[in-house]
């Protein structure tokens, strides 16, 4: 198994993904001035505690009872009280994975070293990470701008053996789950509970897992588009790579290229243009494939930054009071990829309507049916399928809305703006598990439709080798469908394809 060392270096959205899917293991860096960097946010914290100094949320209560002062004798007590009274989370818990990937966004701010947290505490973090300790966190009840508060309340609690955990698929109390690995309860030191919890960690986990089920999406929605061209006797011209010369977005050039390296014409076209969601199928998946990379630096950025406040500069000792905590670009990447994702899911929705439609399909029957005969007349092929995905698609377009522009005043107007990042990178998730529906339910349209073409004849288009092998794997796994059958295992088979990424599709380009 790889590692993921959290220390001086960068980290990446696919460490994030890797630790998610337990297929990496964090480690700890030993580098000796990481080390040393940590240790002096901390000691630094205790020599300004020592000089009395006012330091927003050791000294003082929190957000806008900033003008509350702590009597020295109960700035001990603080932290805990912090993670207490935001113990009021509610909704679905978050999922393993989303779990997992969480504490490992959390770690990868706090190892930056602006904190002023002990190592013991990145410590015990790693400590639940690598022993798959997981915190119950309810999804709901973050505005995203003090960071993710009462989400985050239940990592910190979790630390300090308070409230329940996962463990391999068991609810524990935590006491009971780190005594069984051996880690002590955390007694948090001064300022350590606003750094676990003053901070982007949820929505920035959620958005690390969401950019990369969109990097996939566009690639299979791609690999999609050509077996759907070939399906319905399209052409394979419309993404010729002087075509796409003019036009120079390079994500748009990029889907063009793989359709024409999945797809060649052959015989006499059908229809001199197709239509839109063919044609146009590198216009609509381009913009995803052309915003992705700058989804990822926005992503990343928030990754390795040092997200809560105030922070201690360990180069200095400055203590900087601001709001890093606000999470504003994850919103804006949220809110933008869930629009881009679902755009994806109505261009394969309008692929399944020519496909499924025999005045559209060149000569396949309706409904795609693989019945013949007396039997055709009871058999309705992919209709219900079809249905399906017009559900789906709507209810991922209705998700588009933008959660940014519902930033409220809250918290006694402290928090008088916010960014609702949270609730952006949770709408998104769910429209990529719709959206991930509907390229399944298109796997099997393709797959039939493809079949068919072979029985009615009328080909405009070959496959060219790498479609081929996609397409002969998609037949193993996916019976043709002459009687009717209930297709919900099937679908369920290839979302769990999908969620693993299954098939390496474009890879080499
Ligand atoms: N820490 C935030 C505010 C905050 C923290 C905890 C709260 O419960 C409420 C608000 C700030 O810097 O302003």
């Amino acid at each position: 198994m790889t590692a993921v060392v959290f220390g001086p270096a960068r980290l990446r959205i696919e460490d994030i993904v890797a630790l998610s899917r337990r297929q990496a293991q964090p480690v700890l860096s030993d580098d000796a001035a990481w080390r040393k960097r940590i240790e002096t946010g901390a000691t630094q914290l205790d020599a300004m505690l020592a000089e009395h100094g006012q330091i927003y949320g050791v000294t003082t209560g929190y957000g806008d009872s900033c003008t509350v002062g702590i009597p020295l004798d109960l700035v001990a007590e603080l932290p805990r009280h912090l993670y207490t009274y935001h113990g009021c989370g509610l909704g679905e818990h978050f999922s393993p994975p989303q779990t997992r990937a969480i504490l490992a966004a959390r770690l990868a701010s706090l190892k930056s070293g602006y904190s002023g947290v002990s190592l013991q505490l990145l410590q015990q973090l790693h400590g639940l990470l690598a022993h798959d300790v997981l915190p119950l966190i309810p999804a709901e009840g973050s505005v995203g701008a003090s960071g993710d508060l009462t989400p985050l309340s239940y990592v910190a609690a979790a630390l300090c053996g308070e409230r329940d955990v996962l463990v391999a698929g068991e609810t524990q109390a935590a006491a009971q789950a780190l005594a069984a690995i051996g880690l002590t309860p955390l007694q948090l030191r001064p300022k350590e509970g606003l750094a676990i919890m003053n901070g982007t960690a949820v929505m920035t986990a959620l958005a690390c897992l969401a950019w990369d089920k969109a990097n996939y999406v566009s690639q299979l929605a791609t690999r999609i588009t050509s077996l759907a061209v070939a399906t319905a006797a399209g052409n394979a011209y419309h993404f010729d790579a002087a075509l796409f010369a003019a036009k120079p977005h390079a994500g748009q050039q990029q889907v063009a290229a793989r359709i024409a390296s999945d797809i060649e014409d052959v015989g006499q076209e059908q229809r001199l243009q197709d239509r839109y969601s063919l044609r146009c199928a590198p216009h609509v998946i381009g913009v995803l494939q052309d915003t992705l990379p700058f989804l990822r630096d926005t992503i990343e950025n928030e990754l390795n930054s040092a997200n809560d406040n105030p922070l201690i500069d360990p180069d200095t000792g400055r203590l900087l009071h601001g709001g890093h905590f606000y999470g504003g670009h994850i919103a804006f990447a949220m809110d933008s990829l869930k629009n881009l994702v679902a755009n994806i899911a109505d261009l394969l929705d309008r692929q399944m309507a020519l496909l499924v439609d025999a005045r559209y399909n060149n000569g396949l029957p309706a409904n795609l049916s693989g019945a013949s005969g007396p039997r055709a007349a009871i058999n309705h092929g992919l209709k219900a399928l079809q249905i399906s995905v017009s559900a789906w698609t709507a209810e991922a377009l209705k998700l588009t809305m933008p959660a940014s522009v519902f930033s409220r005043s809250t918290e006694c107007h402290n928090q008088d703006k916010v960014s609702m990042g949270t609730i952006a990178a949770r709408d998104c998730l769910r429209v990529l598990q719709l959206t991930e529906q509907v390229l399944a339910a298109m796997l099997i349209t393709v797959r039939q439709g493809l079949a068919l073409r072979q029985r009615a004849g009328g080909a405009t288009v070959a496959l060219r080798p790498a479609a081929q092998a996609f397409n002969a794997q998609l037949t193993a796994e996916v019976a043709f469908i002459d009687e009717d059958v209930a297709l919900e295992p099937l679908l369920r088979q290839l979302l769990a394809r999908i969620d693993t990424q299954a098939w390496s599709l474009y890879a080499a380009d």
